[in-house]
Formats: structure tokens, sequence, C-alpha cells
């Protein structure tokens, strides 16, 4: 018997990293290779002819498992019904603008799709921020869905972790697929902490397996300022590879992390670690009966502390700035 449909959401269908997700969606890669996917676009009114180009072209590659394509401007309509909703359509940081106008521009955008999601979408629905400020953009849309529980609402820093693991497996001469338990935390941007104490490879520490100078001055700040290095070489911002981040991330949150292993995502804390309740910051998580659940009872030394706290400190800043401006 063929599943049901899962209804899909993506915003900023017309943007770079949507031209580089929804092929993927559409060819089954996001869930599983047997269920058929319902799409639903959403974008600005001025974007929408540019989103309907890209559903032709959905429509022409045939995909077995794409059932149907809906494109709007009109997030009631995007969210209804939805079982996964990536939120990828943001305001970017244009020239003079401050962190908090960047945020109250997103709170725009993030507000009103909070509200349509606890209007209409799924009871079992998953909600994932790409978009950035992405840990913001994810805690705004999350106080405007007081129906839907806290837990579905996630930030990505999948993107971070795969960088991580990439970075790691060139220095040691592995496969990234012979390390496990990396972690990022804190939030989407210069401040996120790549944890490499709890890291192993080939089952022993891979902290233990690298210079300190490397981790401090070579490893973390490659991954934490990569996604500026990526716009330096190629004029634009990561797409193909947040796009499969935001695959990574989904699939694991519906399929499960490998028994021995964990991922990172931004996730609601409850308080664990010393990160304030409430915040969507990232930690190293196991996603287990289609959950996502924080990482317990790891030591965190005095380096990691520091560099835990710093970017920790940087989203309770941003929450205050969006309950200043009304938002959460
Ligand atoms: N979390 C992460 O690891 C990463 C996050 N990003 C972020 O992802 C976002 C999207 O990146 P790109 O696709 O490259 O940008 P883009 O500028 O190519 O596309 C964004 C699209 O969003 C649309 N949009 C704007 N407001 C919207 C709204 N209210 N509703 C629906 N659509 C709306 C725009 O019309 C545009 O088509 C950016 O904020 C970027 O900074 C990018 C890479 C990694
Ligand atoms: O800075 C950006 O817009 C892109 C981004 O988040 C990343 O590549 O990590």
């Amino acid at each position: 018997m063929t599943p049901s449909p899962v209804t899909v959401t993506v915003t900023g269908a017309a943007g770079q990293i949507g031209y580089a997700l929804l092929f993927r969606i559409a060819s089954g890669q996001l869930i599983g290779p047997d269920i058929p996917i319902k799409l639903k676009l959403l974008e600005i009114p001025q974007a929408v002819t540019a989103a309907e180009g890209t559903a032709m072209e959905l429509t022409d590659c045939a995909f077995p498992l794409l059932h149907s394509i809906d494109v709007t401007d009109d997030a009631r309509q995007a969210f209804d019904g939805t079982n996964i909703a990536l939120l990828v359509g943001a305001r970017p940081r244009t020239q003079g603008m401050e962190r908090g106008d960047l945020l109250e521009a997103n709170g725009g955008i993030f507000k009103p799709q909070g509200e349509a999601i606890n209007a209409g979408a799924a009871s079992d629905v998953r909600v994932l921020a790409v978009g950035n400020p992405a840990n913001t953009n994810a805690l705004i849309t999350q106080a405007h869905a007081p129906d839907v529980p806290a837990e579905r609402f996630t930030a990505m820093t999948r993107l971070d972790h795969n960088r991580a693991l990439a970075q790691l497996a060139a220095k040691l001469g592995v496969g990234v697929g012979d390390i496990r338990k990396l972690a990022i935390w804190g939030n989407h941007s210069a401040t996120q902490y790549p944890d490499l104490f709890h890291a192993e490879v080939g089952g022993k520490s891979a902290a233990e397996q690298v210079d300190r100078s490397w981790l401090a001055d070579e490893f973390i700040p490659t991954v934490a300022k990569r996604g500026a290095a990526i716009i330096d070489a190629r004029g634009a911002s990561s797409a193909a590879s947040a796009a499969n981040a935001a695959i990574d991330h989904v699939h694991t949150w519906v399929n499960g992390t490998a028994e021995g292993d964990w991922t990172s995502a931004g996730v609601v804390s409850d308080g664990s670690y010393g990160v304030p309740e409430g915040l969507i910051s990232s930690f190293p998580v196991v996603a287990r009966n289609g959950r996502y659940e924080i990482v317990q009872g790891l030591d965190i030394d005095e380096f990691s502390r520091e560099r835990i706290d710093a970017s920790v400190a940087e989203l309770s800043e941003e929450r205050d700035t969006v309950r200043k401006l009304g938002l959460v």
C-alpha cells in the first residue's frame, strides 16, 4: 500500500537555497524513498512567477513521488495541513542595517508565519528555520504558535555540523563517516562553538588527536566563519550545502540518529548546560521516536564553557531585542 503523502512547505522557494532544495525533496530524499510529497511553495508576490517557473521544472522531472505543487503568496494557504515547514525565506542584512533592524524586519516575516502554522498546520508539524538569524527567527515563529508543542520548532546548525565534520576528517585523513559525537553549541553565527572534546575518531578522543593550537586557532574559526568565506569566494552565500543540511536535519529528525552517535540542531532549551530555558540554541542532540532530544550529562571543561557561554549570551541578547520589539 502506498503511504499517504506528506505535505512539505518551503518558504523562499524562488531563492537560491529553494532551487537547490526542492528537487531533492521531490525526489524523496527528505524523509524516505517511498513517501509521496505534496509541495507548497510560499513566496512574496514579486517572486511568485519565479517560483511558478521552478514548479514547472519540478513537474518536468516527472518525479514519481511528487503528488502536487501549490505556489502561493498567502502564508495561511502555504501552511494549511503542513507536516514539515522549511522556513528558508528571510530578509537578508543590507548595508547600514543594525542587528535590531534585521531582527525587526525578520519579525515581520516569521511572526505571521508562526500564526499561520498555529492556525492550520497538521498536528504533527515539524518546523525548521533556515533563514537568518535562524535561531531567533525560529524563536519568533514558535512564540506565535502557542498551540504547537515548542519542541517542534528548530533552527538549522546542521550545516555548521557538516562543515566541522569535513574539516576534522581532512585534518586527520579519515572519512567523515569515521567521526562520531561532534557537536555545535549556541547560535548559528560566528560565535558558535564547534566542540571536539566529546568527538571520537576510530573510537578515540578526537581532541587528543589534534594539537590544541589547531583546534583553537584554525578549526573553530574556520567552521564558525565558513559562511563568510563562501560568500567571499562565490559572491553569494552557501546554497547547495545549506539545502543539503536542511535535508539532513529533517531526515535525521524523522528517521533517527545512529546508535552511538549524535548530531547538532538548534532546539528549545530546557535549561540544560546552563542555557536559559526557552532559547533556541544548538546542542548535541539525538533523534529518537521522531523527536530531537538534548544529549545529557556531558562534562564541559573551562575552554568549552567560555565559548558556549559567549554564544548563548548572543542568543540572549537577540531574545532581549525581539522582546523589546514585542515579537516574542
Ligand atoms: N542556517 C544556515 O545554516 C544557513 C542559512 N542561510 C540563510 O537562508 C536564507 C535564504 O538564503 P538564500 O536562498 O540564499 O536567499 P535568497 O535571497 O536567494 O532567497 C530568499 C527568498 O526568500 C524570499 N522571501 C523573502 N521574504 C519572504 C516571505 N515573507 N515569505 C516567503 N518568501 C520570502 C525571497 O523572495 C527570496 O526568493 C538567508 O537568510 C540566508 O542567510 C543560508 C545558508 C545557511
Ligand atoms: O551568512 C549567511 O547568509 C549564510 C550562512 O548562514 C552560512 O553560510 O552559514
